[in-house]
């Protein structure tokens, strides 16, 4: 008999489907519903030479599918950004699988991502239950590389009164 192999668990819920042609580009969808809590995708990633990502990968449309990720200077000097006395703390990673499908929605956000920094993973869990049909969307945060096609229905969502929120929105669409 085989020796059991030793390894992270990799997992990919089912009823995901990418859907190809959306608003926003392809992105993720339920083919069914899925409860709260599943763990929905676990990510292996590939985290960059700081100097590479900004060098090469920042002008190119891989920019766009990049993650904040820690980064541990080597020490060897070779990692310090042009002009820059010291190493940086943080570079981008590339995320394989489908995590760089999931699209970005501030009303919409059904589902979370947690890095794992010393296994070089990102597990995305549903924030809660999701419905068939519904769009698997993350937060992006606030400062967006692009134009959100729901940068209208979230300021109609939160009103001019709400001062937080409108600041949030201009700085959007500057
Ligand atoms: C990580 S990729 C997501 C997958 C992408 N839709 C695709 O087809 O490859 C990020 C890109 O998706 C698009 N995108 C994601 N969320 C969006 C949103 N709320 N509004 C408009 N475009 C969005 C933008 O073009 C963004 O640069």
């Amino acid at each position: 008999m085989a020796a059991p192999v030793r390894g992270i668990q990799l997992t990919r819920a089912e009823g995901l489907v990418l859907v190809l042609e959306t608003p926003k580009g392809r992105g993720v969808f339920a083919s069914k519903d899925i409860p709260a809590r599943t763990v929905l995708e676990v990510c292996p990633v590939l985290v960059l030479d700081p100097v590479e990502n900004k060098e090469y990968i920042e002008k190119t449309d891989l920019y766009n599918y990049t993650y904040n990720w820690p980064y541990t200077p080597t020490g060897n000097g070779k990692d310090h950004l042009k002009g820059s006395e010291k190493p940086p703390t943080t570079t981008q990673a590339v995320i394989l699988g489908l995590g760089s499908m999931f699209n970005h929605s501030n009303i919409q956000q059904n589902v979370g991502w947690e890095r794992d920094i010393a296994n070089r993973l990102i597990t995305y869990t549903a924030l809660r239950d999701i419905k068939e049909g519904e769009e698997l969307c993350i937060s992006y945060g606030q400062r967006l590389t692009f134009q959100d096609t729901e940068a209208d229905e979230y300021f109609e969502d939160t009103g001019p009164e709400d001062i937080t929120s409108w600041l949030d929105y201009t700085e959007l669409i500057d």
